[in-house]
């Protein structure tokens, strides 16, 4: 009996040294995968490759791109691999193979490789995540939605919430504000009323439930992390366990708010010039009109978007509406308030267009502000609210000028803000210096510059986010002067837990105002 037992611990030991080793192999072999491709890679630890110190929460995900992007080129690389715990990650930093993954060789790149899963998690099938053909026949149905002309259409919804913000900060008076919070509850205004046709009011009401649910998709916990890392690890296993990557209670929400949204304009006919009437329309007809009407025609090809879809769609100019543009006002003021000469400057011109204009801000007016241009773009440069871009491959690719072929499945990441702050390509990349971007300076690798991405998966709202970001400026910079309050914490930190580039402890303004 005794030694049966023994036989049956040694047994189970054996197996779980042999599983151990197994296991241990099997990770070299992943961890080894661009070594054996003659692709440089930077430092790695067991187990976390090149995530350490962002799973530590040391750096955030832009810094440690940043710094991976840093090595490779003080050692003259093209491009690199990286990987995030064991999966390999193609890294290319050199802007004309960037180009060609973005541009020139697009149909080997179409996916960002994000997880969607359109059954269990319908808000996860939207522009940004969905693949292949879906993502290519969305897009060509949701481009008309962002013309210039529709940017127009919008411009009054702007005016109005810019009115609020001013309100809003008057009211009050002389302390230090959050300004990131101020910002973000101004773009949830905009956006909640141009995707949703909703008075969201969180400018009076900060608490509200929309200003609410939108920050909660931002600051996600530790399960909504864990979840994360599961979906990009084993995106097949978390799809077949039915994984959502919404959280439930904003899912919940949205679909109730889209929902009571649809069903009471289509009942009314109600033509509101907004991104949901757009929406609608592409609901019952499968195109744009320019009419108001709601209705399917007899004519009208058939080729409709479902109910589901449009649901992802609201929510997805909602997310990556609000946040980016905040973001990029709340660097830009902070750089304004460390720079006064840029602050005069810009106020200036702001002044100028106006009288140009007989004092009314316009879509025309906005257009024309050519100084305001320079400052956002140099803002975008140097805090890029997405520091680092995905694509996924698509079909084998070859890079160009070697013999390294990229297998179908391989995820990349592109570095945006690495080349952002090269010094080859801005020279004191810590400087904010907006005559970067005079046309006479205007010299470098197109691709050296990716606020918005590239390529047929460029951003699509970017029009959008500009015009909402200048409309912002323009009112803050005409009505107050700002500096920095000592509540900011200098130098900024960058906050580990955002993907988008975020300060701890939020960035803190002096408003004095412009009698
Ligand atoms: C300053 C503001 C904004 C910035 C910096 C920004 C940045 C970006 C970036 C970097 C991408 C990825 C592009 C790529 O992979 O090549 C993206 C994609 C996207 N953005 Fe924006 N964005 C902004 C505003 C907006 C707004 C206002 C909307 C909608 C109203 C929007 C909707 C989208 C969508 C739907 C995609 C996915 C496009 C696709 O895959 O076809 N963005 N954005």
């Amino acid at each position: 009996m005794f030694l049966k037992w023994v036989s049956w611990k040694i047994e189970l030991f054996t197996l779980f040294v042999g599983a151990t080793i197994l296991l241990i192999l099997w990770l070299k072999r992943r961890t080894t995968y661009f070594q054996r491709m003659g692709i440089p890679t930077p430092p790695t630890t067991f187990l976390l490759g090149n995530m350490r110190d962002s799973i530590s929460q040391k750096r955030s995900f832009g810094e440690e791109t940043k710094w991976q992007y840093n090595y490779l080129k003080a050692k003259n690389k093209l491009h690199g691999g990286i990987y995030l715990f064991w999966n390999a990650v193609y890294f290319p930093i050199d802007p004309e193979l960037i180009k060609h993954i973005m541009q020139n060789d697009f149909h080997h790149f179409v996916d960002r490789g994000v997880y969607v899963n359109e059954e269990d998690d319908p808000l996860s099938a939207h522009l940004f995540s969905l693949k292949g053909k879906k993502w290519k026949n969305l897009r060509a149905k949701l481009t008309p939605t962002f013309t210039s002309g529709k940017m127009k259409m919008m411009f009054g919804v702007l005016l109005k919430c810019g009115k609020d913000f001013v309100d809003e900060i008057d009211r009050i008076k002389h302390e230090p504000i959050d300004i990131k919070d101020m910002l973000a509850r101004f773009t949830t205004d905009i956006i909640g009323s141009c995707a949703f046709g909703l008075e969201c009011n969180s400018m009076k009401e900060p608490n509200n439930e929309f200003r609410e649910k939108g920050k909660k998709v931002f600051d996600a916990g530790i399960i909504d992390n864990l979840k994360g890392l599961l979906t990009f690890i084993m995106p097949e296993f978390a799809k077949s366990l039915g994984m959502r990557i919404t959280n439930d209670e904003v899912t919940k929400f949205f679909m109730k708010v889209i929902s009571d949204t649809v069903k009471y304009r289509e009942k009314n006919n109600i033509y509101r010039k907004d991104f949901m009437h757009l929406l609608i329309q592409l609901k019952n007809k499968g195109k744009l009109v320019e009419d108001g009407n709601l209705s399917a025609d007899k004519d009208d090809d058939g080729d409709v978007i479902t109910f589901n879809e449009l649901a992802a769609q609201a929510f997805v100019f909602f997310i990556a509406g609000f946040e980016t543009s905040s973001t990029t006002m709340t660097f830009c003021l902070f750089e304004l308030a460390s720079n006064p000469d840029i602050q005069k400057k810009l106020r200036q011109e702001v002044l100028d267009v106006l009288e140009k204009y007989n004092g009314e801000l316009t879509y025309d007016a906005i257009m024309d502000m050519h100084y305001m241009e320079k400052v956002v773009n140099e803002t975008l440069r140097k805090y890029p609210p997405l520091p680092s871009l995905n694509r996924e491959c698509t079909k084998d690719y070859r890079i160009p000028g070697t013999e390294v072929i990229l297998k179908k499945g391989m995820k990349l990441i592109i570095p945006v803000i690495g080349l952002h702050h090269d010094e080859d390509y801005y020279p004191q990349p810590e400087k904010f210096d907006p005559e970067r971007f005079s046309a006479e300076n205007l010299n470098r690798h197109p691709y050296t510059f990716l606020p918005f991405g590239e390529g047929p998966r460029i951003c699509i709202g970017l029009r959008f986010g500009m015009m909402q970001t200048k409309v912002g400026l323009s009112v803050l910079l005409k009505n107050y002067e700002f500096t920095v309050s000592s509540k900011t914490r200098l130098p900024l930190v960058m906050d580990p837990r955002s993907f988008i580039l975020s300060t701890k402890g939020g960035i803190w303004l002096n408003c004095q105002k412009i009698e």
